[in-house]
């Protein structure tokens, strides 16, 4: 990477996109993270190897590149804390809800700031990130940024209006998909699979139906056919799951998702 990377937030996000970084090559001699719970900090130095520390302020001054990874709640006091003339550095934050303006607001009109939403499966490289660009952010800021997150899974660049979306999309999205794995499994097990075989089934199914998805690039409705026999089982399913709104359901969770990550802007 060639460039030091370091973390205000040594969280679960953080967490991810480093062993994801680590994986992908990136030596934990390139890596730092700021983090007050020592606890954390022990953690993540022992399991990791990166160096640590408890000053965001001198994490600045070691790293080129800094992701924002603490909480949008606290964003405020954060950046606050840093300052203006951080002009020579990148600031990534994968902050849900918290708009690139009111970034630089905080560490100064000029500061360079790229937005990222990553999600979870960064930990094992599948992650899905979209990256925006603020307004002071150089062509080599973004491109940087995309270095970084496609060694973690997939990117995408966006206009910055469209990161609630994705927040709602891709950001939460694996909860929403651990909790369908979850009731499947629960499914399989209350007609008489064990809970492992159930999971298993379930997940590779998930991860299976994914890559036919994205291999294929057909229309989900075009594949879904494909498991419909006429009068067969997948059908009678499928009515009942229309029947009992899950479709909408998950629109209205994404539609949730979408306002609680405007509102985290709005603070
Ligand atoms: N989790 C996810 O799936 C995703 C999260 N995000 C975004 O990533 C960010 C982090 O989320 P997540 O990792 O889940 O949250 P976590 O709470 O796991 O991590 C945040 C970390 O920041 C630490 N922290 C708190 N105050 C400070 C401070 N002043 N200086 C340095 N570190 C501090 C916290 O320490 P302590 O706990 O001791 O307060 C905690 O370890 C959020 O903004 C979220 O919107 C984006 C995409 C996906
Ligand atoms: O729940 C949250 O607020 C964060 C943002 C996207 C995923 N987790």
């Amino acid at each position: 990477m060639d460039r030091k990377i370091g973390f205000i937030g040594g969280g679960n996000m953080a967490e991810a996109i480093i062993k994801g970084l680590l994986a992908g090559g990136v030596p934990a001699a390139e890596l730092a993270v700021s983090e007050p719970s020592e606890a954390r900090r022990n953690l993540l130095a022992e399991r990791y190897g990166v160096h640590i520390l408890n000053d965001n302020v001198q994490l600045c001054r070691m790293s080129d590149a800094i992701v924002l990874a603490v909480k949008p709640q606290v964003a405020g006091q954060v950046l606050g804390a840093l300052g203006a003339g951080l002009t020579d550095k990148l600031f990534i934050s994968i902050m849900a809800g918290v708009k690139s303006a009111a970034i630089e607001g905080m560490l100064g009109s000029e500061a360079r700031v790229v937005r990222v939403m990553p999600n979870t499966p960064a930990l094992v490289l599948q992650g899905a990130s979209a990256i925006s660009r603020g307004y002071n952010a150089t062509e080599d800021d973004l491109v940087l940024t995309r270095r970084i997150f496609d060694l973690v899974g997939t990117t995408c660049v966006v206009d910055e209006k469209l990161l609630d979306a994705v927040t709602g999309v891709s950001g939460s999205g694996p909860a929403y998909v651990l909790t369908f794995i979850e009731a499947l499994s629960d499914a399989g097990v209350k007609h008489g699979l064990t809970r492992d075989v159930a999971t298993a089934l379930a997940a590779q199914t998930v991860y299976g139906t994914a890559k036919l998805l994205m291999e294929s690039h057909e229309h989900p409705a075009a594949l879904k056919s494909n498991v419909a026999s006429p009068g067969g089982t997948t059908i009678a399913a499928m009515h009942s799951l229309d029947r009992d709104g899950f479709r909408a359901a998950t629109i209205n969770a994404v539609d949730v998702c979408v306002a609680r990550s405007k509102e985290l802007g709005e603070k």
